[in-house]
């Protein structure tokens, strides 16, 4: 098994890190371009696997979409393959096999799509042959499992006959990345109207306009260096983000909030965010349900200051590239963090208590989210993180950038 060993970090620094683009900005993007027939528009691409991923299988002729463990792909690839009515089979890890999908198959199929499970009922790997619209132009879709079926939906709406109105029922998760997908269908020219009171929104039919686009800069992979900051025993510590805007598409910004609590504070530059450390909070609670993907960086913080932290809004973690609740449960224990659910209706605690504990071996559980947010660690001792090329899914140049303050060996 490969492993890193990251070395404590003694030496203060002020460094600058060009962060990489975001995978779902450029994930939805690709898709958008293509339907909207555009060639070389698009700037700024994510490296990320995911988002090379969705390139390589819009550019085949291949009969098998393999998306590996690539959520938005497969969930986005699936809506515009129905909708140009071309025949794949979608498939990809056996973690993505695992990870539901039968609420964007039964919205497709009420719009006309012809879709068939190849083993498991709501579940990859689909079989898609075809689509001929059923003249339905009213959908019901919950929002409680994963917002991306509701944003591979929308993207696909304007090319309805008669467009869509998309009824979102129960709770809505990840609801900025919904928001993220409508802003970003508005830059190439769609019109709509949402309605958040009854969680509503119309998209009538319409023609994308092919336009040159820019991707943002990362704020999910931005979260990481403020723990960096964080966790750094320096008082001088400070890090320039490169590349990210003061008003972002992306719900993940929101990570400038939690933070302040957390002993960080940024500061937009013009050309990104400064982050220098302040004096943290004595305990902190937040709601994830719109920014799921911070959960992990946000519980390593709070354990390594030893901060409680009461969450809510995780439950969408359980389905995620891994079980992130029972990977954190297990790998925070190993600092002597204890995650709890406290009460029926899905609040956690997370307390620490001081056990002693020599160099900690991180298992990642082929997911980046844990390899990143356990990484910045070593700011406080030594940790050795295993299989740490899980972070390419995201953020490829992470060891590369983290390496520019952690001394970091191959074991
Ligand atoms: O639409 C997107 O780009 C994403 C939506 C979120 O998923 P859910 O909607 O499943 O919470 C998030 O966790 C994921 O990393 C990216
Ligand atoms: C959940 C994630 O991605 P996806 O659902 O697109 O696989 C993530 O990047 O944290």
């Amino acid at each position: 098994m490969k492993k890193l060993l990251l070395h404590k970090v003694s030496k203060s620094f002020q460094t600058e890190i060009p962060l990489p683009s975001s995978k779902s900005e450029s994930n939805r993007a690709l898709i958008i371009n293509a339907l909207a027939g555009g060639k070389d528009n698009l700037s700024n691409l994510a490296e990320a696997r995911d988002t090379q991923t969705m390139m390589r299988l819009l550019a085949s002729d291949d009969a098998v979409a393999d998306v590996i463990d690539a959520g938005t792909t497969m969930r986005f690839l699936t809506a515009y393959f129905a909708i140009t009515g071309q025949q794949k089979t979608m498939t990809g890890t056996p973690r993505m096999c695992d990870r539901p999908i039968g609420i964007l198959v039964d919205a497709l199929r009420t719009l006309g799509a012809e879709i068939e499970y190849v083993k498991n009922e709501g579940y990859p790997p689909l079989n898609l042959k075809g689509f001929n619209f059923s003249g339905n132009n009213h959908l019901k879709i919950r929002g409680d499992v994963s917002s991306q079926y509701i944003s591979a939906i929308l993207m696909i709406a304007p090319l309805l006959p008669e467009g869509l109105v998309l009824e979102i029922t129960g709770e809505l998760g990840s609801k900025p990345y919904i928001e993220m997908t409508l802003q970003q269908m508005a830059c190439f020219g769609i019109d709509f109207k949402a309605d958040w009171a009854s969680k509503t929104i119309t998209v009538p039919a319409q023609k994308y306009q092919a336009i040159p686009y820019a991707i943002e800069s990362d704020w999910s992979g931005a979260s990481y260096w403020f723990t960096v900051v964080a966790l750094s025993e320096n008082p001088d510590a400070s890090l320039e983000l490169l590349g990210l805007k003061e008003n972002s598409l992306q719900g993940d910004s929101v990570v400038t909030q939690i933070m302040s609590h957390l002993g960080v504070k940024s500061e937009y530059t013009g050309r990104g965010f400064k982050l220098t450390k302040i004096k943290e909070a004595e305990s902190l609670e937040w709601d994830f349900t719109n920014c799921p993907d911070l959960a992990q960086t946000i519980c390593v913080v709070a354990s390594a200051k030893n901060i409680p932290l009461t969450l809510t809004g995780i439950e969408s973690l359980k389905v995620k590239e891994t079980d992130r609740i029972f990977a954190l449960q297990t790998e925070l224990a190993k600092i002597g963090g204890k995650l709890v659910e406290i009460e029926t209706n899905h609040k956690y605690l997370l307390t620490t208590d001081q056990i002693s504990f020599d160099k900690p071996a991180f298992h990642t559980y082929d997911d980046h989210r844990m390899a990143m947010a356990f990484a910045p660690l070593a700011l406080s001792y030594d940790v050795i993180i295993e299989e740490p090329d899980v972070v390419v899914k995201s953020y490829p140049s992470f060891w590369k950038h983290l390496s520019a303050i952690v001394e970091i060996e191959e074991i």
